[in-house]
């Protein structure tokens, strides 16, 4: 796995940014690029510095196709909230992706066990996802695979634990009884079936969940940690994010990567 290690959050966004349109514009061939998409305030500086890299005519979303990694149930699409209303709002609308390339999955679908096989076989036929981009919960959750999840997992119904719905109540009046409690979600098999998979972790409050990452083993508890079974996996971080881990792992991530533009 690869650690970068940037010293603040801006670093991190246009690090991930650019490592993204490096692999857009090198990919070949008739098929589209596929890439996985995370919601969260996480990402959302990588997806400023994606529409920025796009305006300055560097990137075009016009051959790539999009796969979300989760949505709430029972919220409206159109809900400020909802992970359609995110993407749409924070990055589709402001770059040349076309409608019918956007995967997201569908809260209010009337089958939702339906509705997850699909989004699985719909993947599959674009010939799975190129690149899946993530972050990930203050307790190492991926997606919405929270704690005690199988690694195996696929897309699915998942009940969101205290702790999400308390971390996820900033967006919703800070009302514990607005959050959804359930929502759909890709599985960590589906994110680990990914070509490569890079998340980014950023903020002191993600520091624990980076130590478990990438100092532990591989744990259901964490599930972030399974990317350590991935053979292209990599961690964008802030320094803030390092307060947990051993001074010997920092300098070797920091060693090895020394000189590494992308
Ligand atoms: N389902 C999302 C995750 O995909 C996201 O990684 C996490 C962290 O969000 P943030 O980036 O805002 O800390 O929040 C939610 O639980």
């Amino acid at each position: 796995m690869r650690l970068l290690i940037q010293l603040n959050y801006d670093k991190v966004s246009e690090w991930t940014a650019g490592y993204i349109a490096e692999k857009i514009n090198q990919h070949k061939g008739s098929r589209p690029f596929v890439l996985g998409l995370p919601t969260g305030s996480s990402p959302l500086g990588t997806y400023k510095a994606l529409i920025d890299l796009y305006k300055e005519g560097k990137v075009s979303f016009k051959n790539v196709v999009t796969f979300n990694m989760d949505e709430y149930i029972g919220i409206p699409e159109d809900h400020p909230e909802s992970y359609h209303s995110f993407m749409w709002n924070n990055f589709f609308n402001h770059v040349d992706i076309e409608k019918d390339n956007v995967n997201i999955l569908n809260g209010n679908a009337p089958d939702v066990e339906e509705e997850c096989q699909q989004y699985e076989e719909k993947i599959n036929q674009y010939g799975g996802i190129d690149l899946f981009m993530g972050g990930i919960g203050p307790d190492g959750h991926i997606a919405f695979n929270e704690p005690g999840s199988s690694l195996q997992s696929r897309t699915r119904v998942k009940t969101l634990t205290q702790d999400t719905i308390i971390a996820n109540s900033r967006f919703f009046d800070n009302d514990t009884n607005k959050v959804p409690k359930t929502a759909l979600t890709v599985g960590v098999a589906t994110v680990l079936d990914a070509r490569e998979v890079l998340i980014i972790v950023n903020g002191h409050n993600k520091a624990r969940a980076l130590h478990y990452a990438i100092e532990q083993g591989v744990n259901h508890m964490w599930t972030i940690s399974a990317l350590q079974m991935h053979p292209k996996g990599i961690i964008v971080c802030d320094e803030a994010a390092c307060d947990e881990l051993k001074v010997g792992t920092y300098r070797y991530f920091k060693d090895i990567e020394k000189g590494n533009r992308l």
